[in-house]
């Protein structure tokens, strides 16, 4: 028998078949279409995300030779806080998808802070006011959408992060589909009381979000429904949700407070898991749901989420021409010996964590006639390692936890000239796991668990094996001379969209 996992992320889907070593035996992935409507707006299809999802689930059984009977059960892991808002007669959504990187709240947002300033929500939801976080943004699709508020108040629309839409469709859609989130992604909607567990009815009030369009609250590993007839996983129980960053934490198997993981993806999000208590940031952090396993208690974490680092790369790609592929910016870093005094901050939807700034844009400062494209490839690499660097000094400071060493993953991690600089930046030993693709290990892991496919977190840990250490070799004062310049270089990206 073997767990399937679907990652919903950002740019693509996959579904991954792992057995019961935690070892990929077969994968399928598609990319879905970027929507972007005008600056600073990013939307998905959300019926495209379906139809792929259910290819590539097909396209991981066909490729393992195995059935749906051959499949202990299925975990779903998703790009967190995208938002839709769906009809559940026709099962058609009712605007596309507004994706986690969208600032077309920031007007919401900036109005919510009025009374009470940014983190007027900070205490009770872990979260400042911000339009990364999926409330403002079904707000925005209320007000928008003709009819939408009074249709919602009337039970007709159903809200949910990309989870909620799956398990919705997996389990029947419009006929008798279940509407239930976990309570990782539930805590990136800015509507869920982080110690209740529960939706906020004030907050929600607040926003003008009626309750009767949220789903359930569920844990994060327990049987929630099966696969409906004649869909492709049919009769398999779905049996894991976790937000990508809390499933990348699981499957990095960060099971004791004080243990870490930075994924590089198209942003990178380091957690720290602090425990069954929550701590509430005082540097800039996010307090978040780690996971919770049935009804065990919750185990909270601290996040540092950073919304451009491998989209950086992209953007090289794509919109400069600049390398052909992801994988030919490391050639290109290597033509040049360091970034030749230049340093890209890509605050491209604002800035997030540690510095909430949503008026901040990105910059390429420090630039000379000596600067060529290899030092703005190396640049562009360097500023996920700067990045990362700051969200890591601040936990600390909120934590006391000085790391020891940094757990990585995400497709960035390919990248030997970035890793080694991250291990120069944080001073402590960065390790990659031989499994890289940790956030569908821990759908697996999640949903495993909770069918006794594995019997104990113990078991997990068993399975997580080193690949690569990269070991610091920077001297000190070259390291604060580099955090002191990308510092001013972050000061020069504030304060430019004033709107
Ligand atoms: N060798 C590489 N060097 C630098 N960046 C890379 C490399 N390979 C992939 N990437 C970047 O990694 C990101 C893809 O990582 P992935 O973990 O699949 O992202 P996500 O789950 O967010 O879609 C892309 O943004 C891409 O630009
Ligand atoms: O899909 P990813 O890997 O880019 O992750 C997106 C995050 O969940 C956004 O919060």
């Amino acid at each position: 028998m073997y767990v399937a996992a679907i990652d919903q992320g950002t740019t693509s889907t996959r579904c991954l078949v792992v057995d019961h070593g935690g070892r990929v035996v077969a994968g399928h992935q598609l990319e879905h279409r970027q929507i972007l409507p005008r600056a600073g707006w990013v939307e998905h299809d959300a019926t495209e995300i379906w139809e792929n999802t259910r290819e590539v689930c097909a396209g991981a059984l066909a490729r393992a030779d195995l059935k749906p009977h051959d499949i202990a059960a299925v975990g779903i892991t998703n790009q967190r806080e995208t938002t839709l808002v769906w009809d559940r007669t026709t099962g058609q959504p009712i605007h596309p998808a507004i994706v986690w990187q969208d600032t077309r709240t920031e007007a919401i947002c900036r109005r919510l802070g009025e009374d009470g300033g940014p983190d007027r929500y900070r205490e009770r939801t872990g979260l400042p006011l911000a339009t990364y976080f999926a409330g403002p943004k079904i707000a925005w699709i209320l007000d928008h959408v003709d009819g939408a508020r009074q249709r919602a108040e009337a039970g007709e629309l159903a809200f949910g992060t990309m989870d909620s839409w799956l398990v919705w469709n997996m389990t029947g859609g419009p006929d008798g589909g279940l509407h239930v989130t976990d309570v990782t992604n539930a805590s990136r909607t800015l509507l869920m009381d982080l110690r209740t567990l529960a939706w906020d009815e004030e907050i929600a009030a607040d926003l003008g979000v009626p309750l009767a369009m949220l789903p359930q609250i569920r844990s994060s590993s327990e049987v929630y429904g099966t696969v409906r007839e004649g869909g492709v996983l049919a009769g398999v129980p779905i049996a894991g949700i976790l937000g990508d960053q809390h499933a990348a934490t699981f499957g990095q198997v960060c099971f004791e407070p004080g243990m870490a993981k930075n994924t590089y993806g198209t942003g990178n999000f380091v957690l720290l898991n602090t425990g069954t208590e929550p701590v509430v940031s005082e540097h800039g952090l996010l307090t978040t749901v780690c996971y919770r396993i049935g009804d065990e208690p919750a185990v909270y974490a601290l996040e540092g989420s950073v919304a451009v680092t491998g989209s950086l790369v992209q953007w090289l790609r794509d919109n400069l021409g600049l390398i052909a592929s992801a994988e030919e910016i490391e050639p290109l870093a290597r033509t040049v010996d360091d970034n030749g005094g230049a340093y890209v901050v890509p605050a491209f939807s604002g800035l997030f964590a540690p510095h909430w700034r949503s008026d901040a844009r990105g910059a390429i400062v420090g630039l000379t006639r000596f600067v060529d494209r290899g030092h703005l490839a190396r640049a562009a690499l360097e500023a996920a390692a700067f990045q990362s660097q700051e969200v890591i000094e601040a936990m600390a400071a909120d934590s006391g936890v000085q790391l020891s060493e940094l757990k990585v993953d995400g497709g960035m991690v390919a990248n030997e000239l970035l890793m080694q600089f991250q291990a120069d930046l944080l001073g402590v030993d960065v390790v990659r796991p031989v499994v890289a693709e940790t956030t569908a290990l821990g759908a697996a892991y999640a949903a495993g668990l909770a069918v006794g496919f594995w019997d104990s977190a113990a078991e997990l840990v068993a399975n997580w094996a080193e690949d690569k250490r990269w070991t610091p070799q920077m001297p000190d004062d070259e390291r604060q001379r580099l955090l002191g310049q990308w510092a001013k270089a972050v000061q020069r990206t504030l304060d430019w969209e004033t709107t």
